[in-house]
């Protein structure tokens, strides 16, 4: 079984827990509260703009030049086509220059994004590229999955065709048969750790979809910081 698959294979309990998250549904479905989508942009755009820089380590950790060109190009591609989405969907939404001043990633945004790091700094390109799969590949299956519901909102209706994309599916299998050449080539401690950057993210990614539903904030906010060095 090929390194991609037995990874599959794995995290199917945590990924059919994504299908069936009420905020992927209702988004497929068209029901989903523009709140909850509305605070997953800009959540999302933290995380895309983090996800694009680690993208790029990755590409000063590969071997090789032509990998090192590769991962730029993935790093390009979710500036200009997923980041330039969350622009539109930011205009289409009333997201306000404040807004966007103010925003404070919630801790899941947050704790994923550093997990990301993490895999980065503490380890080879194997790991960087275990640790930012799921994200294709998750998306990739919920867009085909949602390919063929018709949801009655067109921001919705725009976010499922990016992902149900044939563009997107090419970033997908390319970063699958990279991950399966690595896994060739290096040891069974590594790619026990690989394995479990796979999982983190897998169930990250299902985290994720909660915040944006839940509209996840801190505990203590920071007026409530403020508050109390006033007092
Ligand atoms: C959290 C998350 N994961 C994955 C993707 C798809 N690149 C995304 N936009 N956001």
């Amino acid at each position: 079984m090929l390194f991609s698959e037995q990874l599959r294979k794995a995290v199917d309990p945590i990924w059919e827990a994504s299908f069936h998250h009420p905020f992927v549904k209702e988004l497929g479905e068209g029901t989903l509260d523009l709140r909850c989508f509305r605070y997953y942009v800009l959540q999302d755009s933290y995380y895309l703009t983090h996800f694009a820089k680690v993208q790029a380590l990755g590409g000063a950790m590969a071997d090789d030049l032509q990998t090192t060109a590769s991962m730029a190009h993935h790093a390009q591609n979710t500036y200009e086509a997923e980041l330039r989405l969350h622009e539109t969907f930011m205009k289409e939404l009333g997201i306000t220059e404040e807004e966007k001043a103010s925003f404070v990633p919630a801790p899941t945004a947050y704790a994923y994004t550093s997990h990301m790091y993490r895999a980065a700094f503490a380890g080879h390109f194997g790991d960087v590229l275990a640790a930012i799969l799921p994200c294709y590949w998750l998306y990739y299956e919920i867009g085909e999955r949602l390919k063929h519901c018709k949801p009655n909102h067109p921001i919705y209706a725009k976010w499922i065709e990016a992902y149900g994309s044939d563009w997107f599916k090419q970033l997908v299998e390319q970063q699958i048969a990279r991950l399966n050449d690595i896994a060739e080539t290096v040891s069974a401690k590594d790619l026990e750790r690989m394995k479990q950057h796979f999982w983190i993210s897998s169930q990250y990614e299902y985290l994720f979809w909660d915040m944006a539903y839940k509209l996840e904030h801190w505990p203590i906010e920071e007026e409530d910081v403020y508050a109390k060095e006033r007092a």
